[in-house]
């Protein structure tokens, strides 16, 4: 390639001046001056011929060029007609010889070789070069660190919810039933595991199913949490992208359903099924109801999904809320495999109290004694065997962990109770006895649960009841009694909330709002929406049940419970929708009930018997199987004063030794195991040393300054965004009307309407990308001032990366993600230290002599650099081999040794890890280092 040459009309030239106007084609010549038309951009400049800042580009024989028309040839000859070259050569797609005149070449060619760039004077600003290096240095570290996918979600760090979410999130396709107790953030961990599976490549498409009630919610948190942005898909969107061949859930990774909607649709869940996924979440799983000769329709469509998944996770707060079988059915759905007889899980189940017997010592302070290690002894020899000095509390500690990971179902089953978790709120009980009306007097004489219950519903009622009741006047009376205050009733039928709210519409102006199954979703969602408005919403809500489920509703603390579930899981729903993480405020439950009637009963039982209203009862399902006829009988002779005395005592015993089986057996072992005590705290401390660094905010600082992006500081550690028209590239993701960003977890949490940047955050990936992919910076020549270096002297300075190409789902970047290799060399072509700061760019003059006069040295320069990034490349992919082998072979060795002693660990968990090291090996191998950047830097002190 020639700089210099006599203009003719029709040669490619490129501005050094103007680098981003693409390749120009002389247009016009005439005795003094050169026209130059630079068609990506479709403007014109007139030059004069002595001092046109202009370099002609020629191709060489063996380059490859593309065509206006789109196509690429390889360059094999080169000839010249009228001053204008023209190369033949084989087309790329068919393979036809042809020629090629340059004034026919692609005209948003942008030279991006850096060699190329620096000897036809396309330069940059120097400060783009560190702009480079600083971007892959963030990516390299970004990509090998352990809190990917945890670090950037907009939440407040609760341990035990990091804990499982990086437990389970690093796994491959993770199988587990996340069942924390109601409101202790399932959907929180579900949302990091899954943004965790998806930034580190494990995942890619995400199915998740929940009710009906409940899409809405699932979508925003997904999108507010951790910036996954979920499609919807109901009958609606299925129809607007059905077509003859193509299956509708294909069109989208992330995928957002209502499991009513799928299980009732035969078509759809065909389709489903056919669609193939990497992850399938499934929350309020204890719905997936089954029987051997009965499982519900929604257990098999989610059976069914769950063989075709590699990964499932299932949430609920109440895993044995429809019993015991149905909680080990869940557990099939998971492993088939091992959970394969109900008998042999009930088998299994005896020995965790065992265990948890022979472990409860270690949890202690003091040391266990001569008994208590024969008993372990007998319990696991295998593992106590490597238990080291037991006097120490950190060999303790790994034992109790040991044990756990391989003797219970600790690897599937993560269950924390909220009696260990900090910053619930208090709860306090109101009950307010009303006079049993005579209308509702057959309720309790005809034998009827049902109208024992919800007398309401008795045919000789049914259509006059608020009259009559009570609970109907009391409620009025209190809404006026608390107003402002938003209250949240809850009741067992959409019928009884909608009648409710017709009263309170015709005898009061008070503002409230409906919410039941008889109501689409986006009326649901509209509804709750109107309830949290805090100037213009409604002061009350009414749910039917299905309002217990799942929802948010922690601004309002008074719970109406209009009247009782004879289930203790249901309660606990009830009022898990206010006494959550974020309630400020004692949560205060106010039960109107019909004195001497089933409620009364209820009221009693919970309170007296279970203490279930003010503490959560997590042990209320147990004793509610084993006094269920007693309950019934009383609920139905509400007047039998012993009989509810009877009942009363004795689940309060049951209840008190249930609370200490518990205490000591399986869920206090799920407990130590899924509350990441003394395990999580690395972790943590790694998020806070990033949530403090400035690393982030210096950089995107940096990058939004080079690319022209505006950055207005505001209150409260806010800035505001403002794409300009000078931008040098466009970023996607960026809000053409500006956007508001934080880098503060603290402001992120409280005000939703900012963007929380972190190193996880899509903008900041974009930006990088944009920065890396961008020729930008490839070639450029700086000043630098140095009074300790002679003045005059150079340094050249070549950015290598150093990378191989990979499917995501490798995960390549946890052991080479693209590293960068900067080698400077001084003008001898010695390798040296030296730290640049740049003071100023070398004016065009000045580059375009000293390039034309350095063309040789430089060229050496970059090839001694060349040969030295290849030494350290070789160094580096050792490095990379070994350390991939090492943690490779030790997950290996570790699933293989948990596996003797615990079925949990799946042969296809093992498998894939062997295949992804044999791939890996080949990968890695393959690695390249290739000239990413130049940088001339001059000393002129
Ligand atoms: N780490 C957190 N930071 C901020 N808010 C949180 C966090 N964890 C949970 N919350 C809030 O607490 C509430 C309960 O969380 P979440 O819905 O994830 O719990 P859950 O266990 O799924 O509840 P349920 O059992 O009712 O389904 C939500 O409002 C959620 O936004």
């Amino acid at each position: 390639m020639s700089s210099e040459s006599p203009f003719s009309i029709g040669q490619r030239w490129l501005s050094n001046t103007e680098t981003e106007l693409g390749l120009g084609a002389v247009i016009g010549v005439d005795f003094r001056s050169v026209e130059i038309l630079f068609p990506a951009t479709g403007e014109a400049r007139m030059y004069t011929k002595q001092e046109a800042p202009l370099t002609r580009l020629i191709f060489d024989i063996g380059e490859t060029v593309k065509s206006q028309d789109g196509w690429e040839m390889t360059i094999s000859d080169i000839e010249e007609s009228q001053g204008v070259c023209i190369y033949s050569g084989i087309r790329e797609d068919n393979k036809a010889q042809v020629r090629l005149s340059e004034t026919m070449l692609d005209h948003h060619i942008r030279l991006n070789q850096p060699e190329r760039r620096l000897f036809s004077e396309q330069l940059d600003n120097p400060k783009w070069f560190d702009l480079r290096l600083s971007a892959l240095n963030h990516q390299y570290e970004y990509l090998r660190s352990s809190t990917i996918g945890l670090a950037g979600a907009r939440i407040s760090l609760i341990p035990h919810q990091l804990h499982i979410a990086s437990e389970v999130g690093s796994r491959h396709a993770p199988r587990v039933l996340l069942a924390d107790e109601v409101g202790l953030g399932k959907t929180i961990e579900a949302a990091l595991i899954i943004h965790q599976q998806l930034r580190t490549g494990r995942a890619q498409r995400v199915l998740i199913l929940v009710p009906d009630s409940l899409v809405h919610q699932w979508l925003v948190e997904m999108l507010r949490r951790v910036n996954l942005p979920f499609a919807i898909f109901d009958e609606s969107r299925c129809e607007a992208l059905d077509d003859d061949d193509a299956n509708p859930f294909e069109n989208d990774q992330l995928v957002l359903s209502s499991i009513d909607f799928i299980s009732q649709n035969p078509k759809r869940q065909t389709q489903i099924q056919a669609a193939s996924w990497d992850l399938m979440v499934v929350d309020e799983a204890h719905h997936l109801a089954w029987s051997q000769d009965t499982p519900s329709q929604e257990y098999l469509c989610v059976e069914a999904l769950a063989n075709a998944t590699p990964g499932v996770l299932l949430l609920t707060a109440t895993p044995d809320q429809l019993g015991h079988e149905s909680h080990f059915a869940r557990l099939r759905l998971l492993d088939p495999a091992r959970f394969h007889s109900y008998e042999a899980f009930l088998t299994e189940e005896s020995r965790y109290s065992q265990l948890a017997d022979a472990v409860a010592p270690l949890l202690s302070d003091a040391q266990p004694n001569p008994k208590q290690r024969a008993k372990l002894n007998d319990f696991a020899p295998d593992i106590m065997a490597h238990a080291g000095d037991l006097n120490d509390a950190k060999a303790r500690n790994n034992l109790v962990h040991q044990l756990i990971d391989c003797h219970g179902t600790g690897r599937m089953l993560f269950r924390n109770r909220r009696a260990n978790i900090e910053g619930f709120p208090e709860r306090a009980l109101s009950a307010y006895p009303l006079a049993l009306p005579a209308a509702y007097d057959a309720a309790l004489s005809e034998g009827n649960l049902t109208y024992a219950l919800y007398p309401e519903r008795m045919p000789s009622v049914v259509n006059t009841w608020t009259q009559v009741d009570p609970r109907v006047e009391w409620l009025l009376d209190f809404m006026n009694s608390v107003k402002p205050e938003k209250i949240l009733l809850i009741c067992a039928s959409a019928r009884t909330a909608q009648e409710l709210g017709e009263v309170i519409r015709t005898q009061t102006g008070i503002r409230h709002s409906v919410f039941h199954e008889g109501m689409s979703i986006v009326e649901r969602d509209k509804a709750a929406h109107y309830f949290a408005d805090d100037e213009d919403g409604a002061q009350i809500l009414l749910c039917s049940e299905i309002g217990s489920e799942g929802r948010n509703f922690q601004f309002a603390h008074h719970l109406v419970l209009f009247d009782l579930p004879i289930t203790p899981d249901l309660l606990e729903q009830r009022i898990g929708r206010l006494d959550r993480i974020g309630q400020m405020h004692t949560v205060q439950i106010h039960v109107p009930y019909l004195a001497q009637s089933a409620q009364n009963v209820l009221v009693d039982w919970y309170h007296q018997g279970l203490n279930a209203f003010e503490k959560t009862c997590p042990t209320g399902a147990g004793v509610f199987d084993d006094v269920k006829p007693l309950l019934i009988g009383a609920c139905l002779k509400p007047s039998d004063d012993r009989a509810r005395e009877e009942l009363i005592n004795l689940s309060h015993t049951l209840n008190s030794q249930l609370v200490s089986q518990l205490e000591a057996g399986r869920d206090r072992l799920l407990e130590l195991n899924a509350s990441g005590e003394g395990r999580v705290e690395k972790l943590l401390e790694d998020i806070i040393d990033l949530d403090t660094s400035q690393d982030l905010s210096r950089f995107m600082g940096r990058v939004f300054d080079a690319i022209g992006v505006q950055q207005e500081e505001k209150d409260n550690d806010c800035f505001i965004l403002m794409p300009t028209e000078h931008m040098v590239s466009q970023i996607p993701g960026l809000d053409p009307e500006g956007m508001t960003v934080t880098y503060k977890r603290r402001v992120a949490t409280v005000l939703e309407n900012v963007h929380f940047l972190s190193w996880d955050h899509p903008l900041v990936h974009t930006a990088i990308d944009v920065i890396l992919t961008d020729v930008h910076g490839k070639s450029s020549m700086g000043f630098m001032a140095d009074p300790t270096l002679p003045k005059g002297a150079y340094w050249v300075e070549a950015l290598f990366v150093l990378d191989a190409s990979a499917p995501k789902s490798l995960q390549l970047g946890r052991f080479l993600p693209q590293t960068p290799v900067r080698i400077c060399l001084d003008a001898q072509g010695n390798a040296v230290d030296l730290d640049v700061q740049i003071s100023r760019k070398v004016g065009r003059k000045i580059s375009s002599q000293l390039i034309k006069a350095l063309q040789q040295p430089l060229t050496l320069a970059i090839e001694t650099a060349r040969k030295l990034a290849h030494q350290q490349a070789n160094t580096l992919l050792h490095d990379a081999l070994e350390n991939m082998h090492e943690t490779l072979n030790g997950e290996i060795q570790r699933l293989k040794d948990l596996q003797k002693r615990n079925p949990a660990v799946r042969d296809s968990e093992i498998a894939f890890i062997e295949t992804q090291m044999q791939t890996l090996n080949k990968v890695i191998q393959s690695a390249d280092v290739q000239l990413d950047a130049l940088r001339i830097v001059v000393n002129n002190p």
